[in-house]
């Protein structure tokens, strides 16, 4: 689904990730994990598209992606959330997820501002696929309440649901359990699995261990911008260079 070669970007002296190569397999869901600054963001950030490598090669679908411009990835079937929670103010969380279903309508931007005929099937479409993502992520009793109103966890399935609505084949989450009690964290876990079930690849960035190891088929692990380890959950929570560098912070790993 997604392999990057000897990816780096630097910004002035500093690399950021360097010469960071792994492969994301169609199905699985896969984790990059990392201290504070091992360059997690900076490596989401260019397979998206929002940065340009320094050097190497991204290829999704086996196409070379690197430089093009984060719609035109997007385009291709790769859909991302963001690190902070990014809904809008004064839509339902129906018209929240409806907005990203819009990005693949045929009938475009003015059709369904003039209310053509044309456009109502589609409307009326975009409405039930919506529908059918909030029911699938077990928030549809929230459709028609304001999104920024609803609590966290349910902000995030919003959100997931919305980057769901453009039929990605490959699922960017950055931080999906950010801000997150351990009972939503749980909740996003289930949902995770449930969207790798359905067909969907995802590739996660994430603080939260437990999660990671939870729900990971494999884990890429970056430190200071190379990638350290590659492997299943459990042979991480076991790999000394992995255990070293969380030490040194303070965390456990799999804790
Ligand atoms: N636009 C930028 N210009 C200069 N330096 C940057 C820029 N973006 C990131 N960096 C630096 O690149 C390094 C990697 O940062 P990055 O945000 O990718 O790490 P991270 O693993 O996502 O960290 P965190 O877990 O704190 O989000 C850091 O040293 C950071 O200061």
């Amino acid at each position: 689904m997604l392999e990057l070669q000897s990816v780096s970007k630097r910004f002035g002296g500093l690399r950021a990730v360097d010469d960071v190569s792994f492969q994301v397999r169609e199905g699985v869901i896969k984790a990059v994990i990392g201290p504070n600054g091992a360059g997690k963001t900076t490596l989401f950030n260019l397979i998206a598209g929002n940065l340009t490598p320094t050097s190497g090669q991204i290829l999704f679908q086996g196409r070379e992606i690197q430089g093009m411009k984060p719609h035109r990835i997007a385009a291709l079937g790769m859909s991302r959330t963001f690190q902070n929670i990014n809904l809008f103010h004064g839509m339902t969380a129906l018209e929240s997820v409806m907005v990203g279903r819009h990005v693949r309508s045929r009938a475009g931007f003015f059709a369904g501002m003039f209310h053509l005929p044309s456009t109502w099937r589609e409307e009326r479409e975009i409405r039930e696929k919506s529908m059918e993502l909030l029911e699938m992520l077990d928030i549809a009793e929230y459709a028609d309440m304001e999104a920024t109103s609803l609590a966290f966890g349910q902000q995030r399935a919003v959100e997931m649901a919305r980057a769901l609505a453009t039929e990605p084949k490959l699922l960017l989450l950055d931080e999906p359990a950010a801000g997150l009690n351990i009972y939503e964290t749980a909740e996003v876990a289930r949902l995770i699995t449930r969207i790798r079930d359905m067909g969907i690849t995802v590739l996660l960035v994430e603080h939260d261990m437990s999660l990671v190891m939870d729900i990971s088929d494999e884990i890429v692990v970056l430190s200071f911008g190379q990638k350290i380890a590659e492997d299943v959950p459990s042979a991480i929570q076991q790999n000394p260079e992995v255990i070293k560098i969380y030490l040194g912070e303070d965390e456990e790993v799999g804790a």
